[in-house]
């Protein structure tokens, strides 16, 4: 669904649909230099992101319940990388509501829904006022409260809540808070990554700007299984970039425990040979690692 309809404005995909945190965070990063276009899901945000489409929104690690798992599944996939690039990153604070079809009370609350990062952070809250309640995971936090609209078989909207942001109730009818900052602590925090289709597009206008810095890698051992296991601290230290955070996940190729590993990397300050851009340097770096018999790409610079 698109918000705005300017022909000129370059497209944006988020995860949908109006009213999730993804669709708060590119707001306040791009307000209306960008027309905006919901998706279903992260994977779908990821697979929009084209020539027509520059840019997405997808969330990547939040401060209460670590990395968001469909993204990294996401960029684990060969096309980020080479068609769909990592370009920024933008930090939003989340503040939880408990959202009900109006009239709704808490104990009449069997089930609650919601994207499952927004499950986790405040799993401490449902625990003491919901211990009952089952929990159901859907695709975004917005389209949980979407879904006490719907007359959805096996789900009674009477007896069951979201979890969102409180902008829900203005954007969707028939809805209401019920309690507010459930989440589990004071300070909640997500980390948005700003994907664009290529690495050459200029970011829309009115993102701030800065010199290039950091990148992401991902890094794997090599594909044959006879070949004897890479190193991988030995890799990461080959690398001599400083290393900002660490990721894991299953490998793509199917073979048990070997995982692929994201590398959020930046420069050694004073290390910098001012001659040489932070993307050379990086090749450096990464063509280093594959002498190891490292595969390493970069997902992207920013
Ligand atoms: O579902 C949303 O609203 C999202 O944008 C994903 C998400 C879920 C919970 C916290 C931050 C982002």
């Amino acid at each position: 669904m698109s918000i705005s309809s300017s022909p000129e404005k370059p497209q944006l995909a988020f995860l949908g649909p109006l009213g999730t945190y993804s669709h708060q965070a590119a707001l306040e990063c791009f307000g209306d230099s960008v027309e905006y276009l919901a998706r279903p899901t992260i994977a779908d945000v990821q697979r929009t992101v084209s020539a027509v489409v520059p840019f997405g929104i997808i969330p990547q690690e939040n401060s209460l319940n670590g990395s968001v798992v469909e993204t990294y599944n996401i960029l684990r996939i060969p096309e980020v990388g080479q068609g769909t690039f990592v370009r920024g990153a933008t930090v939003f604070a989340v503040k939880h509501s408990l959202v009900v079809r109006r009239g709704v009370k808490l104990e009449n609350i069997e089930k609650v829904l919601s994207h499952e990062q927004a499950l986790g952070q405040c799993q401490g809250w449902l625990a003491e006022h919901l211990p009952r309640a089952s929990l159901v995971r859907t695709d975004s936090t917005a389209n949980a409260a979407k879904r006490l609209l719907s007359a959805e078989t096996g789900l009674d909207p009477m007896k069951c809540a979201a979890i969102c942001s409180s902008v829900v109730v203005t954007i969707y009818e028939g809805l209401e808070v019920l309690e507010q900052n459930i989440q589990d602590g004071t300070e909640n925090f997500t980390r948005f990554y700003i994907l664009s289709q290529g690495l050459d597009v200029g970011l829309p206008e009115g993102y701030p700007q800065s010199i290039e810095c950091m990148a992401l890698l991902r890094l794997q051992a090599p594909g044959d299984p006879v070949k004897p296991t890479l190193n991988i601290p030995r890799a990461i230290s080959t690398l001599d970039l400083i290393v900002e955070r660490i990721d894991r996940r299953p490998s793509v190729h199917g073979r048990p425990f070997d995982d692929i590993y994201f590398l959020e990397v930046g420069a050694i300050p004073g290390q910098n040979s001012p001659e040489l851009s932070w993307r050379k340097q990086l090749q450096q770096a990464v063509d280093r690692v594959k002498r190891m018999g490292a595969e390493v790409s970069a997902l992207g610079y920013w």
